[in-house]
This record gives C-alpha cells, structure tokens and sequence, in this order.
C-alpha cells in the first residue's frame, strides 16, 4: 500500500479551497481542516487546482506492432505526466485489437505498468477492414471489458455494417465510436480543402466529408435505438449536426481534440508534417465553432487522438508524411489556454469535459471521473495554472517527438498525478519524497 498523502489547501475544481487525504488509494477526508496521518506525504497544493483524474477516450499506444513509436509503457507514462490517470486506446495495432486475446493483452500489460488504467477499445471489424464485424461480443466479455468498438483511422463506411454495430453495442450497452469521413471524397487527400489547399496545391479534404457521416451515423443510432460517439470533431457544419441530433433526443455525443481548438489550416504554409493530421486543422471559424460547442455542451469531451509516429514517418515531404500528432503531455496547457485563460470555461467545466464526462460515455464511471468527496478513490490531478512552460519535443515522455507545439509557451501543466492514491507523476518542483513514490 502506498503511503498515505495530505494535498494541503487546493482549489478544488479551480473553486473553493480545502485539503484533501489519500489512504489506501482512497479519499478519506476533505475540508477547510484535515488530520494528517502518520507517515504522509504533505502536498503544498496552495494555487494548485484539483481535479478528478483525467480520462482519455481517444489515445494511440502503438503496441502491439508499432513498438518503434509508443509502447503501453512510454504512453502510460507520458498520459500520467499530462494529467491522465485513464486512456482508452484504440485498435488500430498490429495485430488489430478485434479479438479478445489482443484487447486482453492491451488490459493487463496496462495493469501491469500500473501508471495509468488502459481502456482498450475494439475494433468494430475484423482487420479494420470494413467487411466483417469483429467478435465484439467476446470482446465486452472479456476481462478487458470492452464497451467501445471503433475502427478509428477509418471510417465505418457501409451503412449496413454501421447499422449491425450499433444494434450489437446495445446488447452489453457499449457505443460505436465513428472516424467521420467519407473515403471517396477524401480520396488522396491531405488537408482541408480551402484556400490554404488551393495556394499550396495539396488535395483537400472538405468539410462535407465528415458531415455527411455525422449526419447519416446519427440517423441511424436514432433508428436503431443505440449511441455513437463522432471522434475529434473539426467544422463548424459538424456542430451544428451534432446540435441538432441532439434536440431530437438521439444518443449521439462528440469530442474535440486541444490542437483542433487551437490550430488552422494556415500551419500548413510550413509545409511541416508535424501538421498533418486526420481530420485535417481547419479554419478560424471552424476553430471557434469548436470552442463555443465544448463551452456550451454541444460537444461533450475533449479527447486528445495522441497519435505517436517513428521520426521516419514525419521527418519527410507532407504527401509521404502519417497523419496525426502527440498530445496527451500538452492537453492540460492547451485546454487552458484556449478555454479557460479566454473565460469560455472554468476549471468545474474542465472536470466536465475531460475526466467526468469521458468516463461516463466510456462506460468506466464507477471508477474514473468521481466526484472529489470522502469515500471515492483517490484519481486526483492536481494542475498549476501559472506553471508557464515552454514545449520541448526531447523533454517529451512519449517515445514519439511529433508535437506540434514545440518551442510554444502553455500557461499550466499537470504537476501532480494520483492513480488510486499512488503517485504516477509528481513534478520536481514538489521536492518529491523518495519513499513511496514509483520510480
Ligand atoms: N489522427 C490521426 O491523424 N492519426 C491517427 C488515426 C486517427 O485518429 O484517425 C493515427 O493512428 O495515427
Ligand atoms: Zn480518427
Ligand atoms: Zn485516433
């Protein structure tokens, strides 16, 4: 058993001020006064904010098959030090995660490292290939548990295919979580069709690509009777789908990603591929589309879609380059920077958006995303939003080094994690104890 804790005068939830105690993985007091137990480790938490532990519903680890990249390990570990005490990582390994020998593999190496508790999610067919729906039954049956089924990377693009997924998800109540974006008007592309595509000559990927999946995978979880989740969510047009199918009661929710909340297709003009990502940075508009739809709940989550690369598959020209970019280390700064240093949100929402609600579409709620109160376990992240850094890709935890965000200032960090009362991630400027504390 870890050794107990006192988190001294914190802000909870960015509000009121109180202290909180960790015994045996779980929250034992919180108030104005608490009494420290013998042995603890006494955090100084005054200016720190205290949140529930963050979820991720939306993380790559690469292992198995791409080990070069991200193991559980390296992104384990880099999720603690971003904050994260959850991740659920998707089935695009190789091997694919559509079985329940490989989904159980993923669990309990996840287990194993202990820094983070690892989701995985299963593929919705076998191979990613669209063709066939994967045994999502034993893989929800499994000791992984399996709630969400995504063939994230691509779409699931027959509609017959889609449909049967959603109706099979309802029998353990799971969801189908979407890639949006149709194949043939993506055909070859690589970033958002507009006039930063037209200048540079790259072939576009237009926003219509992933609205008219948004829309018809929202018409059939309302005809099915059954959820869907639309992955990292880009335009404006998308918002607005998803406002509406909301309004009509159909169980759709949706996340967005930190760097589709801060970053435009204008980035491209570098020509750097740390740019390129899937869906591809779009406009100003679309951006404060974004923002304005996780404020007012429209969208429900911010996901990261960390997705690690070998530096050979980004270090070339943008049309060789893989899409995708880090961001489970850079989220919190993010996040704060675009949503809570703007005054769209506070820290109560952030709660919201990044750890309670995540936990709750992921089906993963009796553990993760509790409220900060005696009794529950101690999933804490405490957050320094005046530890103004600046990003370095080499002093990254990941084993990747394609951040788009090196050499940019973030206002706050992650400076303490707790996964079930055991610290995953203590920043040096807490003088961390030697005793008690994993490696
Ligand atoms: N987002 C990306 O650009 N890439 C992701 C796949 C995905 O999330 O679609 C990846 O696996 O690299
Ligand atoms: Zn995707
Ligand atoms: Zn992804």
């Amino acid at each position: 058993m870890s050794r107990p804790i006192v988190i001294l005068n914190a802000s909870l939830y960015g509000d009121t001020t109180a202290s909180i105690v960790v015994e045996d993985g779980v929250i034992t007091q919180v108030g104005e006064t608490v009494d420290a137990p013998e042995g603890a480790w006494e955090i100084d938490a005054s200016g720190l904010v205290a949140l529930p532990g963050l979820v991720d519903l939306h993380t790559h680890l690469r292992e198995p098959g791409r080990e070069d990249a991200e193991t559980i390990e390296t992104g384990s570990r880099a999720a603690a030090v971003g904050g994260w005490t959850a991740v659920h990582a998707m089935a695009n390994t190789n091997p694919v995660s559509d079985t329940a020998g490989v989904v159980e593999q993923v669990y309990s190496r996840g287990q194993e490292i202990g820094l983070v508790d690892v989701f995985p999610v299963g593929a919705v067919t076998v191979g990613l290939k669209g063709e066939h729906l994967s045994e999502m039954g034993a893989m929800a049956n499994s000791r992984a548990r399996v709630r969400l089924f995504s063939d994230d990377g691509v779409c699931v693009y027959d509609p017959v295919i889609m449909r049967r997924a959603l109706e099979y998800v309802k029998t353990f109540d799971g969801a189908v979580v979407q890639h949006a974006q149709d194949l043939r008007l993506t055909e070859g592309s690589q970033m958002h069709e507009g006039e930063v595509s037209a200048e540079l000559g790259l072939a576009g990927w237009p926003a219509v690509a992933e609205e008219s999946i948004v829309a018809r995978d929202a018409l059939l979880a309302e005809h099915v009777g059954s959820r869907v989740h639309v992955q990292h969510l880009s335009t404006r047009g998308s918002v607005e789908i998803v406002r509406w199918a909301k309004d009509r009661g159909i169980a759709v929710t949706a996340e967005a990603t930190p760097h589709h909340l801060l970053l435009t297709h204008e980035s491209a003009r570098t020509y750097d591929p740390l740019f390129k990502v899937n869906p591809p940075l779009r406009t100003e508009d679309d951006v404060e589309a974004l923002r304005a739809a996780v404020a007012d709940g429209t969208i429900d989550i911010i996901a990261t879609d960390h997705a690690p690369h070998a530096s050979e598959d980004k270090d070339c020209e943008w049309a060789a380059a893989s899409f995708g970019m880090l961001g489970l280390e850079t989220a919190v700064g993010v996040v704060q920077k675009v949503l809570v240093d703007s005054g769209l949100m506070t820290w109560r929402d952030v709660a919201r958006v990044m750890s309670e609600n995540p936990a709750r579409i992921g089906k993963v709620d009796h553990l993760h995303g509790r409220p900060l109160a005696v009794g529950e376990p101690a999933n804490i992240t405490l957050v320094d939003p005046k530890a103004a850094w600046t990003v370095s890709a080499d002093a990254l935890s990941s084993r990747a080094r394609n951040t788009p965000y090196g050499g940019i200032e973030l206002p706050g960090r992650a400076v303490v994690t707790l996964l079930r009362g055991a610290p995953t991630h203590i920043d040096a400027s807490l003088n961390p104890p030697t005793e008690g504390v994993p490696a």
